[in-house]
């Protein structure tokens, strides 16, 4: 029978990005094809679940729009059935991707975030056209030119720079300068900040 691996399912605001404060039913998926130093996810410890036991559990909440994520959730190679499963019951559908995949068709809003630490998986990365690129700020010397690629390489209707919070310490300073540096001699103000609002309001 066909299974995912979830690590949780669990109903919140969106905490980043353009779409901040919408209500949403996460379904965080298992697996990740990067380990990036200062991940937040356990997305090694998961459970099975079929697509009848994500669809029911999903129904027991309110929210009318979903997240999926994780891990990385366009490993899930049959991630475009449960989307047309859940598109029948009327949900909107957003993901988070780290952009190394190509994303199935049916989701209806796409944030990518490519890792600076993985930069050279990027020069060739599918997905090249998303609703929003959001870059964690790692404190790294050449990162606004990771940015200014990934500007160019992937369309997208939004720029966010996002601090890094790793053992209490942030890297909002620096994305702030970044900001003033990547927005500079130019009048449309295309990078724009982003912070986990959900862990300053200590929901999940
Ligand atoms: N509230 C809330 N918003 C989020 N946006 C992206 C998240 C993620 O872990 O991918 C996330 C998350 O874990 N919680
Ligand atoms: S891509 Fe995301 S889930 Fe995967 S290791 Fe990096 S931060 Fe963690
Ligand atoms: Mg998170």
């Amino acid at each position: 029978m066909l299974t995912f691996p979830i690590v949780e399912i669990f109903q919140s605001l969106q905490g980043e990005g353009y779409n901040t404060g919408m209500p949403a039913i996460f379904i965080r998926f298992g697996g990740c094809n990067l380990r990036c130093p200062w991940c937040d996810t356990h997305f090694d410890h998961f459970q099975k679940f079929t697509l009848t036991a994500i669809l029911t559990r999903v129904l027991t909440y309110s929210a009318e729009n979903i997240i999926i994520t994780g891990g990385e959730p366009t490993l899930q190679k049959y991630l475009f059935e449960l989307v047309v499963r859940l598109k029948r019951f009327g949900y909107y559908i957003a993901i988070e991707t780290n952009g190394l995949r190509t994303v199935c068709t049916g989701i209806d809003y796409i944030a990518v975030s490519p890792k600076y630490h993985y930069w050279q998986n990027y020069h060739d990365a599918p997905l090249i056209k998303a609703d929003e690129v959001r870059i964690v700020v790692e404190d790294a010397e050449d990162i606004e030119q990771f940015c200014l690629e990934m500007e160019q390489r992937i369309k997208a209707k939004h720029y966010y720079l996002s601090p890094c919070e790793q053992n209490g310490d942030t890297t909002l300073l620096p994305t702030l300068q970044l900001l003033g540096k990547l927005n500079r001699n130019r009048q449309d103000n295309k990078w724009q900040l982003s912070i986990q609002a959900h862990k300053i309001a200590n929901i999940e």
